[in-house]
């Protein structure tokens, strides 16, 4: 087995020392271009001391030296701790570091699994802990390392945005955590870098599994881009030309997919990835191409991975269809969520599946008297909300809130009173109930209601009847059922007592039923 060795330059500073003018301007023009947003922000430097993010770093020294760069970042190497030597060269990094009064922090990391995708999740994780919110990640990828990526994807069948490669900027988050990587040098070669590395006698760490190792990547590195070479001396530039290119056209394409769902999403972008919906209708107006880009984005809102192409195009299939199947279901495990599928009418939705189990938990019946929103003192700014909890899990909380004052503006009695003698009653909507919401004319049967409103079948045991009820009693009807609500939608419901229907009606509107989720986006 072969192993990394240090190139055996003398460890010196390299301050003094002729910088590179192709690699120093590469490095410069990018640090312009995103000036406003590297504006205030902290720079660290990714550096595993291998050639590449060891000459960026002296790189950095220099111009740092020289007067370019107002601030030195301070270089992070990662101790994977799946080598022998490996504390070995993290010593090794820290020492050139400290030559170069450079700082440096040496971050060991647990890696689950024992490949490179294992090795660089692990990386990224431990270097995000370390960092502050928002700071700058400086990494030393390289046109070469891109044409390898671009070529890598376009065998696994990737689309525009896949083979537009790494990209130069790029926000990375983890939960509410967020970083950006910056990489100033995608368009210039590696063998650049070699040769500022000798000239500057840099003592790098020279991985040879990097040529020689069995993956993808390597093989790619080791037996195709010198045969394409053979047909294009400039293939390795020619392939990031392609990827800048293919970068601008899925910037153009994102923005159209954002813009077209915003029109075709039903309810807001911005709620939890619980349940998202589209219109059907909307979305056949669109040209086929938009249709299969917006789906392909809906699916993938809230997850880091877009959906498979075979997804897509059944997803597309169950919005084509006119019968009125409505029991097909689609699965997608994401990596964050798995999601199901499914029509309703003329909506899609895509449900994750913590939100399909919590749509069966079930709901008990509750009364709860209004005494305390009254009482002491209704006219106080600080009454609170009398808020009860419909359905709960560990991730989703539906609550519902009944206003302070509602009682007060109701009913012409004094207020202590009025929170004595009245409560609300919860339960779910039964199928036999009958019940006329504000816009019908005649009460419809819990079952006929859930065809009028459109309600899908998996949502049907979430329908909650709210009532008022009067705990003394004598005369008047005992319970008047005033709002009908489901997690997403309320229907102020209509009672025969004429007397009570605008009361009725006037404490449903002070009524209110919301979702806290604290799912992650
Ligand atoms: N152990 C590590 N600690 C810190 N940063 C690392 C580490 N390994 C890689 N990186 C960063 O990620 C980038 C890409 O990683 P990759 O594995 O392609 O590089 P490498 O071949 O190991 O090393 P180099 O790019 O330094 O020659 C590196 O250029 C470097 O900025």
């Amino acid at each position: 087995m072969t192993s990394s060795a240090i190139i055996p330059y003398p460890i010196e500073p390299i301050a003094a020392l002729p910088s590179d003018e192709h690699l120093a301007a590469a490095f410069l023009n990018s640090m312009a271009e995103y000036g406003t947003q590297l504006h205030a922000r902290r720079i660290w430097l990714a550096c595993s001391g291998g050639r590449d993010s060891l000459a960026l770093a002296a790189l950095c020294v220099q111009l740092y030296r020289q007067g370019k760069l107002s601030l030195l970042p301070q270089m992070l190497h990662v101790d994977h701790g799946l080598q022998a030597d490996s504390q070995h060269w993290a010593a090794h990094v820290a020492h050139w570091a400290k030559a170069q009064q450079m700082p440096c922090h040496i971050l060991p990391a647990q890696v689950t699994g024992s490949d490179e995708q294992a090795a660089r999740q692990a990386r990224y994780d431990v270097m995000r802990a370390y960092m502050n919110q928002e700071d700058v990640l400086l990494l030393a990828h390289h046109a070469d390392d891109q044409a390898e990526t671009v070529l890598m994807r376009l065998i696994q069948g990737a689309g525009v945005s896949g083979l537009s490669g790494m990209q130069p900027w790029r926000v990375q988050s983890q939960g509410a955590h967020r970083m950006v990587l910056w990489r100033p040098w995608l368009t210039i070669r590696r063998a650049d870098i070699s040769a500022y590395a000798r000239r500057l006698k840099l003592p790098y760490i020279d991985d040879p599994t990097n040529a020689t190792g069995d993956n993808v990547r390597s093989g790619l590195r080791r037996d195709i881009m010198p045969v394409l070479a053979k047909y294009n001396p400039n293939v390795i530039d020619n392939i990031t030309r392609s990827a800048q290119l293919l970068s601008d056209a899925d910037t153009t394409v994102r923005a159209q997919a954002a813009q077209d769902l915003q029109q075709t999403t039903i309810g807001s972008l911005q709620q939890p990835p619980l349940q998202r919906v589209l219109n059907v209708d909307k979305l056949a107006k669109l040209p086929l191409y938009r249709q299969r880009q917006l789906l392909h984005h809906w699916l993938g809102q809230d997850e880091p991975l877009p959906p498979a192409k075979q997804l897509v195009d059944d997803v597309l299939n169950l919005s084509q269809r006119s019968d009125h199947n409505h029991q097909t279901e689609l699965f997608w495990q994401g990596r964050k969520h798995a999601y199901t599928i499914r029509r309703y009418r003329q909506q899609l939705y895509r449900l994750s599946s913590d939100w399909l189990a919590w749509l069966n938990i079930p709901i008990t019946a509750q009364e709860r008297t209004l005494a305390h929103i009254v009482l002491p003192d209704v006219s106080s700014v600080d009454s609170s909300p009398l808020s009860i909890n419909l359905r709960t899990s560990e991730d989703v909380i539906w609550q519902l809130q009944v206003a302070p004052n509602a009682l007060v503006r109701l009913l012409d009695n004094p207020a202590g009173e009025v929170g004595h003698q009245t409560a609300l009653k919860i339960r779910p909507l039964d199928r036999q109930q009958r019940l006329k919401t504000a816009l019908s004319t005649r009460p419809q049967s819990g079952k006929k209601l859930y065809q009028t409103l459109g309600i899908p079948i998996w949502l049907r045991e979430s329908l909650i009847v709210v009532s008022m009820t009067f705990l003394n009693a004598e005369t008047v009807e005992n319970e008047i059922p005033i709002l009908l609500l489901s997690p997403f939608d309320r229907w102020i419901l209509s009672t025969d007592d004429l007397a009570m229907r605008t009361e009725a009606q006037t404490l449903a509107v002070f009524i209110d039923s919301h979702l806290c989720s604290n799912h992650t986006r």
